[in-house]
C-alpha cells in the first residue's frame, strides 16, 4: 500500500472510531444489537442531560451577570473608597448600614482613644514624632510627625508600640498639668487594648504578618482589620447572643463605662491650651488626620453614644486585602437589584491583590484624593501622593483586562483642597506644571483634564469614562453624584445586555 493509500485507511478508521453512535460491528446477534441499542439511548440521555446542565449554568451566570452590578473601587490608600461605599450603603441600603452601627461606634471609640493615647505619649516625652522627609515643612498625613501605631491586629496599646520607633525626646519633664491627665486617663490603655482585640479578634494572626505598612501606619487613630467576613458581624449583638463562651458584650461595656468615666478630661485635655500649645510645638495637627473625634469627646464619649451616619463617614478604618460587599437595594427605585462592590486596599503592599478582580467587574470607581497634593505616601514618605495617584491611573488605564470596562474617576476631598489652598498653600508649589489660580475650580479643572488626557492616552481602546469631584464625608452632595453614577452604569448594563 502506498503511503497515501495509508494515510487514508487510517483516516476513514479514525472517522469510524469517531463517528456517534458507532458502527454496528460486523457479526451482531439480536441480543447484542438489543443491548447496543439501550447502551447507546442511555449513553444519549446521559450526554443530553449534562448539556442541559451546561446550558442552565450558562444562563443562570447570564442572569446573574444581568441583576447584579459589580463595582470595584480603585485608588491609593487614604483616597476614601470605603468611604465611598459607605455613601453607596447610606443612599441604597440604610438599614443595614444602620445595623453595623455597634461595629462602627468600636471603630470610632478606638480613633478616639488612639488620639488621646497618641497626646499623652507626645507630651509626656516618652517619644518624639520622627522627623519630616522634608526638612520643616509638615504634611499633615504623611509627613510622619505622628509616632506609630501597632494597627489593631496588634493588641499592645498605643505606648507599647513607640519605643522600638522612635527616638526620645531632647524636652524635660512633662508638666504637671500632663502628668496629672496621664494618670487620670491611664484607664484608656485597657480602652484601646479591649477594642483592638475585638476589632481584630478574627484573622489576626494571619494578617499581622502580612501588612507590615499598615503595622507602621505611624497615625495617631489608624485602625486596620482584616477585611471580609467577621469584624461587622461579630459585633452585632445576634451575632454573639448564642456564643456563650464570648466575653465581648461585657468587655465592650466595660470600654464603654470607662470611656464615659472618662469623659470630662478628654474633652478638657483638648480644650487645654498648654496641650494645644505642645501640640503645635511639635508640629502635630491632629485635626486633619483621618479618624479625628476628639472635638466631639463629649458626645463620643458618652454611655449612651450612637453613632449617626456622619460620624462613621468619618471614621477611620483601614482596609486590608480584598472586601466584597454584596448591597442588596433597599430603595424602591432598585429593590431587588444587588450591587457587589469590592472595597480594596490602597496601599502599595496591598495592590497585587486587584488584578484578579479586574476581569469580573462592571466598572471601575478610581478615587484621587486632591489633597494628595502636598501629602507623602504613609508606606514610603519619598513619594508625593498625587504623582503616585497619577501613576496609578496610568496603570489601571493601561491593563487590556479593564479595556472595555466603564471607567469613573472621583476627584475626591476637594473640602480638603478647598482649606489648603485657602490658607495660603500654593498648589503650583508641588505641581510644576501648573500656572492657573490658586482656587478650587482652576485646581479640580486642571486635574480633570490630566486625568482624561492620561486616560486617552494610555487607554488599549476607546472607552467611557465619567469624572466627578467629590466630598466623601458630605452627605448631600455626595448622593447626587451616586446616583449620576448609577444612572451611568444602569445605561451602559443595559446596552451591553441589548435592551436598549
Ligand atoms: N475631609 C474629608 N475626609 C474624607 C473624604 N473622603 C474620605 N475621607 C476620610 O479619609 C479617611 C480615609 O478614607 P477611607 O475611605 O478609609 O480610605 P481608603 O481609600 O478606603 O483607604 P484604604 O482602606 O487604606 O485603602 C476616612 O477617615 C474618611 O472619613 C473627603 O472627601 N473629605
Ligand atoms: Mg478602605
Amino acid at each position: 500500500m502506498s503511503l497515501k493509500g495509508k494515510a487514508s485507511a487510517n483516516s476513514s478508521a479514525k472517522h469510524i472510531e469517531n463517528h456517534w453512535p458507532p458502527y454496528p460491528p460486523p457479526k451482531e446477534t439480536d441480543l447484542d444489537k438489543a443491548l447496543r441499542v439501550e447502551e447507546e439511548r442511555e449513553a444519549r440521555r446521559v450526554s443530553d442531560a449534562i448539556d442541559r446542565e451546561l446550558e442552565s449554568e450558562r444562563q443562570a451566570v447570564r442572569r446573574r451577570q444581568k441583576e447584579e452590578t459589580r463595582l470595584l473601587l480603585l485608588g491609593q490608600s487614604e483616597s476614601g473608597k470605603s468611604t465611598m461605599l459607605k455613601n453607596f450603603q447610606l443612599a441604597f441600603t440604610p438599614k443595614a448600614l444602620q445595623a453595623e452601627s455597634d461595629a462602627w461606634r468600636a471603630v470610632i471609640h478606638l480613633n478616639l482613644v488612639r488620639s488621646v493615647n497618641f497626646i499623652i505619649d507626645l507630651l509626656s516625652n516618652t517619644v518624639a514624632p520622627h522627623s519630616t522627609p522634608y526638612g520643616s515643612s509638615y504634611h499633615p498625613h504623611g509627613s510622619g510627625r505622628t509616632p506609630q501605631h501597632s494597627n489593631a491586629g496588634d493588641t499592645s496599646p498605643t505606648v507599647t508600640s513607640f519605643t522600638h520607633h522612635h527616638r526620645m525626646s531632647a524636652t524635660p519633664q512633662p508638666s504637671a498639668e500632663i502628668r496629672r491627665y496621664k494618670l487620670a486617663l491611664s484607664p484608656l490603655r485597657q480602652v484601646e487594648m479591649i477594642l483592638a482585640k475585638q476589632l481584630s479578634v478574627h484573622d489576626a494572626g494571619s494578617s499581622r504578618g502580612s501588612i507590615p505598612n499598615a503595622l507602621s501606619s505611624g497615625r495617631a487613630s489608624e485602625v486596620s482589620v482584616r477585611g471580609g467576613r467577621g469584624w461587622k458581624s461579630l459585633l452585632r449583638r445576634r451575632a454573639y447572643e448564642d456564643l456563650p463562651t464570648t466575653n465581648y458584650p461585657e468587655e465592650l461595656e466595660n470600654a464603654r463605662q470607662i470611656l464615659d468615666a472618662c469623659r470630662a478630661d478628654i474633652v478638657s485635655l483638648w480644650a487645654s491650651s498648654s496641650v494645644q500649645l505642645g501640640l503645635s510645638e511639635e508640629g502635630v495637627a491632629l485635626q486633619e488626620q483621618s479618624g479625628f473625634f476628639l472635638d466631639q469627646a463629649e458626645r463620643i464619649a458618652d454611655i449612651e453614644y450612637e453613632p449617626t451616619f456622619d460620624d462613621i463617614l468619618k471614621a477611620r478604618l483601614q482596609t486590608i486585602g480584598v472586601e466584597e460587599h454584596r448591597l442588596v437595594m433597599e430603595t424602591a427605585a432598585e429593590t431587588g437589584q444587588q450591587w457587589v462592590f469590592y472595597d480594596v486596599g490602597g496601599a502599595r503592599g496591598q495592590r497585587a491583590s486587584w488584578v484578579p478582580f479586574f476581569d469580573d467587574v462592571n466598572a471601575i470607581i478610581f478615587l484621587c484624593s486632591t489633597a494628595g497634593f502636598n501629602e507623602v505616601l504613609l508606606e514610603d514618605r519619598t513619594v508625593n501622593r498625587l504623582l503616585d495617584s497619577f501613576n496609578l491611573w496610568k496603570t489601571v488605564c493601561t491593563s487590556k483586562l479593564l479595556g472595555s470596562t466603564q471607567f469613573i474617576l472621583l476627584l475626591n476631598k476637594t473640602d480638603i483642597l478647598e482649606a489648603r489652598l485657602k490658607s495660603g498653600i500654593q498648589f503650583s508649589s508641588y505641581v510644576k506644571s501648573y500656572k492657573e489660580g490658586n482656587d478650587l475650580p482652576h485646581v479640580i479643572e486642571y486635574l480633570r483634564k490630566k486625568f482624561i488626557a492620561m486616560h486617552h492616552h494610555h487607554s488599549p481602546q476607546p472607552r467611557q469614562l465619567h469624572v466627578h469631584s467629590t466630598c466623601a464625608v458630605d452627605i448631600d452632595t455626595t448622593l447626587a453624584v451616586l446616583m449620576r453614577i448609577r444612572d451611568a452604569i444602569l445605561v451602559t448594563n443595559l446596552i451591553a445586555t441589548d435592551m436598549l
